[in-house]
């Protein structure tokens, strides 16, 4: 279902040259499998997550999402892409404040160019056991059930491919359990393939399958970073 291959990804740094993230030579996923991707703050995580939602670019290599390489579709078509197969979970929810929880996953169901289906909106809140709180704004919800009416925006346009990246991190160990089911659970009865980024030794050790990242190349990256920092520092120094 998801086929990385060759995958390669670096940032631009201020002092010139650029910075290598990811270098994964082959990462494959099947429809509905569960996976954990782990490794060392820093390691470039996120960056993978991000790269395979097509946010940001890859340098070199393929990411096939079914028959589609999102690697190769231009901006436009790869944000199309994203918003009708893909979902999203982020740490930090990223739900708009000004609107209810039922509108929040309705929101999703904008970007795809298709009709917003209040039924299945609705219907995922209930699943997320939020079916009381459907008009209720993201600053009268809990944290963790601002975290589920995330999860619900993510799953509600049917993607294959859940990306959630530490999204327990911000909720408190009690309800951590909460949301790692729920998202399992969701994915299971949908037959949502999950990538998920966790540091939890706990979270992880429930998942069959668990993968570490390794940091690319860290002495050349130390070395960029430290040109970067000196020539930030220059340019402090030069500054009137
Ligand atoms: N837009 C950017 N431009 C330049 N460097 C970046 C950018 N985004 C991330 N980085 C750098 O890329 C590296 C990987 O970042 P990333 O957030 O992917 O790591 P991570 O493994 O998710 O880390 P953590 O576990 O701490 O969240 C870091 O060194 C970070 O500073």
């Amino acid at each position: 279902m998801l086929l990385v291959e060759n995958l390669r990804k670096s940032y631009r740094v201020p002092g010139g040259g650029r910075l290598p993230i990811l270098d994964v030579p082959r990462l494959a996923v099947d429809r509905a499998e569960q996976l954990v991707i782990r490794g060392q703050s820093g390691c470039g995580k996120t960056t993978l997550l991000n790269t395979i939602a097509g946010m940001t670019t890859a340098d070199e290599g393929q990411i096939r999402i079914g028959d589609v390489d999102i690697a190769r579709l231009p901006e436009a078509a790869r944000d199309r892409f994203r918003a009708r197969h893909i979902g999203y979970v982020f740490q930090t929810f990223n739900l708009l404040p000004g609107f209810t929880a039922i509108e929040n996953v309705m929101l999703g169901m904008t970007f795809t160019g298709s009709r917003c289906d209040r039924v299945r909106a609705e219907d995922l809140l209930e699943r997320v056991g939020l079916g009381h709180r459907l008009r209720h704004k993201p600053s009268a919800l809990s944290v963790g059930e601002q975290q589920r009416v995330a999860v619900a925006r993510a799953l509600v346009n049917k993607p294959v491919l859940l990306l959630a990246d530490e999204p327990t991190a911000n909720i408190d160990p009690g309800h951590q359990q909460q949301i790692i089911d729920l998202l399992r659970s969701v994915c299971e009865t949908e037959r949502v393939a999950m990538l998920l980024v966790t540091h939890s030794p706990e979270v992880s050790s429930q998942f069959d399958r668990v993968e570490q990242l390794e940091a690319v190349n860290r002495v050349a990256s130390k070395a960029l970073h430290e040109a970067a920092n000196e020539s930030s520092r220059t340019a402090q120094e030069q500054w009137p």
